[in-house]
């Protein structure tokens, strides 16, 4: 498993911990001792409760964050800084609200100095391949959320990533966007083969769109179990695949293993505004 997260594009978390400074200036540990490995080309998904550490773990793999303890290799390289080759995908859009849409997908070849009319030519196929030719003029307050979030992948998916981390992607979609962009990412994925670190909260979501699920403890968070989801490729629509009964049987058997985790993170943060709760009345 080692050798191969070593090819273009793997990603290996070694026993990783990342402990930050509170506001408060107190040390915590956001992740403990987390191993992880993604395959070149793998799509894989993590869950876990709010608030332990999912985030934490996409911005190391970034370079984004530099780990406390153990290492994190990308392609095979200590990551020591921003990784190469890498495009973020996070839940707003991260798009440039005074640059029409053509000019904001166009920005990554630019900055790699890309002439200007082969970046606008390269970023108008991109609009064409997620559904927005007609739409290059606009500005993203002029598009729907699920059409930001089509310029948001094109944007990302313009710089030929190998690695693609999206942080929560769809979640501020209403159901029906989020299962065509869902659908949408599969298809695009499916054509570059990226290796993909998705975050989500949505099971569901995970179980439709991933080769893996990794489930994470409650924070600090470390992976509590992996799962191989051995859904045929390609996976059609995801609206459909929930139906399947595998699909449930996988999602009976993940979930079982999410709940306590959901539970404890819970009950420690009802602890919390508890405890400030009696502070407060003293
Ligand atoms: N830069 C930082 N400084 C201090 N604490 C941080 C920092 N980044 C994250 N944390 C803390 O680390 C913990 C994990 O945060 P993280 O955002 O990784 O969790 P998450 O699982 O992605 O959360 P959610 O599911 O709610 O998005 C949280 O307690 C958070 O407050």
């Amino acid at each position: 498993m080692l050798e191969t997260a070593v090819a273009q594009g793997g990603i290996e978390l070694t026993g990783v911990t990342k402990r930050f400074v509170t506001p408060a200036g107190d040390a915590m540990t956001a992740i403990r001792d987390v191993n992880l490995v993604v395959e070149p080309g793998q799509f894989c998904a993590v869950v876990g409760p709010t608030g332990c550490g999912k985030s934490t773990t996409l911005t190391l793999a970034a370079g984004l964050e530099m780990p406390s303890a153990g290492t994190v290799r990308v392609s095979g390289q200590i990551v020591d800084s921003i990784t190469r080759g890498v495009s973020f995908v996070f839940q707003s859009d991260a798009l440039l609200p005074w640059k029409p849409v053509l000019e904001n997908v166009a920005l990554g070849p630019i900055f790699r100095g890309t002439k200007r009319r082969d970046a606008h030519a390269e970023a108008r196929d991109w609009l064409n391949t997620v559904g927005l030719s007609g739409f290059a003029n606009h500005y993203p307050h002029q598009l729907s959320g699920g059409m930001r979030k089509r310029v948001s992948l094109a944007a990302a998916l313009i710089n030929k990533p190998s690695i693609l981390l999206m942080d929560e992607p769809f979640s501020a979609l209403d159901v029906q966007t989020r299962a065509i962009m869902s659908n949408e990412l599969l298809s695009l994925w499916e054509k570059t083969k990226p290796s993909v670190l998705f975050v989500t909260h949505d099971l569901e979501e995970a179980i439709a769109l991933a080769d893996r699920v990794v489930v994470m403890t409650a924070g600090p968070a470390t992976v509590k179990a992996v799962y191989d989801i051995n859904l045929p490729r390609p996976r059609g629509a995801v609206q459909e695949i929930r139906f399947d009964s595998h699909f449930l049987e996988l999602y009976q058997q993940i979930w079982e293993s999410l709940r306590e985790e959901v539970r404890q993170a819970y009950s420690r943060t009802s602890e919390v505004a508890n405890n400030m709760e009696a502070t407060t009345a003293v």
